[in-house]
């Protein structure tokens, strides 16, 4: 069984218990009492590479990374730094996140926040709205094309902006082909968890100017946001960096002030 599939069947036991507990009515009540959420694309588009910046305790390739007490606290951090999205890790088994932590960040910031999940149903995007999210992570490879195309329509539909992560130029299509705006190339091959940053140089042509490209893991520094700004990221994802190092703001900043170049200012 592959890491992805190992994860999945977790994500659905946990899954399954928490919509024995919380059933939709409930959800969907809870989310007609709230705003809708924050313009993903605007702010993703807006000048330079911008930095998404990820509250991530551990993972399936590192093991424990930080054992991040105040997420909160972190995600000041981050926005202080000038990050245009948190995103939240929210998967519990692997990453050690939960729908807890997006809350807690959504009471402390106001930037826009993703939730970075394993989505195989509905009732995630109802629970992500509900917890705070403005945007959600679908990954190709974890959907059939029918449920990548009704899971991209409905998180529409509750305001939220699907960032779907694609590994290989068959998902890229598939992406496409389910009308995705805001497309992310994850460079951690999912097989072997290794990263692979020249993944983003050979799937980014594939992806129109029109859509949002994003640059998934492996972000070490300003160089890896320049490098991949140099084949066309409009945004980076970086989490396993910013964890273990000891100035997250200052690390966000840096790399925020790298994108802001007017070389890359300039590029739309
Ligand atoms: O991080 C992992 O080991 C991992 C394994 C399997 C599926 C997903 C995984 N990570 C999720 C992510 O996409 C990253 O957290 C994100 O892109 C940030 O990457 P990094 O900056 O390299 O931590």
């Amino acid at each position: 069984m592959s890491v992805l599939d190992e994860i999945i069947d977790g994500v659905r036991a946990d899954l399954a218990e928490r919509q024995a507990a919380v059933p939709l009515d409930q959800l969907k009540e809870q989310a007609a009492t709230l705003p809708w959420p924050k313009d993903v694309v605007a702010a993703l588009r807006a000048p330079g590479v911008q930095v998404i910046a990820e509250v991530k305790r551990s993972s399936p390739s590192k093991g424990a990374l930080a054992a991040i007490a105040d997420p909160a606290a972190l995600a000041r951090d981050y926005a202080a730094g000038g990050a245009c999205m948190i995103s939240v890790l929210t998967e519990q088994r692997r990453f050690g996140g939960s729908l807890a932590d997006l809350a807690a960040v959504r009471a402390a910031v106001e930037t826009p926040l993703l939730r970075k999940d394993f989505v195989v149903s509905s009732y995630q995007l109802w629970e992500a709205r509900v917890y705070g999210a403005d945007a959600v992570l679908l990954i190709v490879a974890a959907l059939s094309q029918e449920a990548l195309v009704s899971l991209v329509e409905r998180a529409e539909s509750l305001g939220l902006t699907p960032l779907v992560e694609v590994h290989t130029e068959e998902e890229v299509e598939r992406a496409l082909d389910a009308g995705a705006t805001v497309i992310g190339v994850n460079a951690r091959d999912l097989k072997t968890l290794k990263v692979h940053r020249e993944t983003f140089a050979r799937l980014s042509p594939m992806i129109p100017d029109d859509k949002v490209k994003i640059a998934e893991s492996g972000v070490r520094g300003p160089h890896d946001l320049l490098a991949y700004a140099s084949f066309g990221a409009d945004a980076v994802l970086v989490g396993e960096s910013l964890v273990i190092g000891r100035k997250p703001r200052e690390a966000v900043a840096d790399l925020v002030t790298a994108g802001a170049h007017p070389a890359l200012r300039d590029r739309h």
